[in-house]
């Protein structure tokens, strides 16, 4: 079997050519980094190593790797061949990968009607629909007919911890002990592929709030805060007694909207929320707060992990909430140089006022009570 994986990163070598490996497939990674994509296709494997006490080491093998910059055309192939094809390249990447994806599918379409599932990883709520809607744009109403049977894009959530990696050996990628892999299985086409770890489940969207809502809307506001205490990692900003009661806070508020809107059992939530908290401590995982706090436009964004729990906690809890209103500011507080989101969010704060960084953004707009408890909290952090 054969799966083309966009993103050779830390999440696609980490967690999904991982799983991949041990369900059976061979696996191509397209990716635009030259030196990970020569290294792949030398050594045809690589070491995932648990952060953990005892560092217990796997070796992922039968992988490969094209280079989209360079060789597009072998994509094109790979997916009118493959048995299954996922992406873990970030939100903000995958118009540019919507191109290569028509083709292949184009190209598959012409020589056989075999079904193929499309599975975006990525941290962000309907992640695949989005691909699908990209790719969508490149195709003639003829064309879209014929796909809607032949491909399927199944929604998904994706969860392991997997910092930025500074080993000597380049392809060896350290992560976390938990992982959990959600799909939406009303969207699969074909027979559903047989993946170890992976969970299907009739509607996502309560998985993907809660992980998205819990384990990123906490990172979030440990990253945000971290770096405003001057942090350089996520474990140390959770010793910071501070921090960690924030952190508990805004997941105790959004924690309450999520159990109330989709009746999850209150008990089981709060040890989900203690769960992640000591996964966020965890001494064996070295994971910056800049990375953990990258593109901050994206996540200050409206139904992303900051806006959309503290949006909804006020609709559903119907009362303001305090931690998940400080994450915000916090967001916009953040100016670190080396991430060119954060660079905007402060040349927009600068030269236009916070309030229109804030209805900019956010898309919180003056008429909401949220507007006026973020401007004073930014006013009171700064
Ligand atoms: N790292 C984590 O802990 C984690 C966990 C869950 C989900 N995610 C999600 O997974 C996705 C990837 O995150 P990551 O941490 O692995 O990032 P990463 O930067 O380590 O990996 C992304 C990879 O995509 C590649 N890429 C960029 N443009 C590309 C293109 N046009 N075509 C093909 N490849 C391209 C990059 O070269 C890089 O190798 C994000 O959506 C992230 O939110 C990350
Ligand atoms: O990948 P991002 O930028 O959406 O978010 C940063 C981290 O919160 C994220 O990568 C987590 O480590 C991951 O989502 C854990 O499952």
């Amino acid at each position: 079997m054969l799966a083309v994986h966009f993103g050779a990163g830390n999440i696609g070598r980490g967690f999904i050519g991982n799983l991949l490996y041990h369900s059976g497939y061979e696996t191509v990674f397209v990716d635009v980094n030259a030196e990970i994509v020569n290294l792949l296709n030398e050594k045809n494997e690589y070491k995932v190593v648990l952060a953990e006490p005892g560092q217990q080491e796997d070796v992922i093998k039968n992988v490969r790797a094209i280079n989209s910059a360079e060789n597009p055309e072998k994509v094109v192939q790979a997916i009118a061949e493959a048995d299954l094809v996922t992406t873990a390249i970030g939100p903000n990447i995958i118009p540019f990968i919507a191109g290569l994806v028509a083709e292949g599918l184009r190209k598959r379409a012409a020589q056989s009607d075999k079904p193929l599932n499309i599975i975006a990883c990525e941290n962000m709520i309907g992640g695949s629909s989005l691909l699908k809607e990209k790719v969508y744009e490149k195709l003639t109403e003829a064309e879209i007919a014929q796909f809607e049977g032949q491909f399927g894009f199944p929604d998904s959530a994706v969860d392991r911890i997997v910092p930025n990696q500074t080993n000597e050996d380049k392809l060896m990628v350290k992560v976390e002990p938990f992982y959990e892999w959600v799909v939406e299985e009303t969207k699969i086409v074909g027979e559903k592929p047989e993946i170890q770890g992976i969970t299907y489940v009739k509607d996502l969207v309560p998985y993907i709030e809660r992980k998205l809502f819990t384990v990123n809307t906490g990172h979030a506001l440990a990253a945000y805060f971290g770096y405003y205490y001057g942090e350089e990692f996520i474990n140390k900003a959770m010793e910071n007694p501070q921090i960690r009661e924030l952190v508990e806070g805004a997941l105790n508020e959004s924690g309450e909207f999520l159990v109330k809107k989709y009746g999850f059992n209150a008990g089981d939530h709060a040890k989900y929320i203690q769960k992640i908290l000591q996964r966020f401590s965890n001494s064996h995982i070295v994971d910056e707060v800049t990375r953990v706090g990258r593109s901050p436009i994206r996540k200050l964004g409206p139904n992303d992990r900051l806006v959309s729990p503290a949006r909804q906690y006020s609709e559903v809890v119907g009362k303001e909430p305090v931690n998940l209103l400080k994450g915000v500011a916090a967001a916009l507080l953040y100016d670190f140089q080396g991430d060119e989101e954060a660079i905007k969010v402060q040349t927009t704060i600068e030269e236009n006022g916070v309030e229109k960084a804030i209805e900019t953004f956010t898309g919180i707009t003056a008429e909401s009570p949220l507007f006026n408890t973020i401007i004073e909290q930014y006013k009171q952090l700064k």
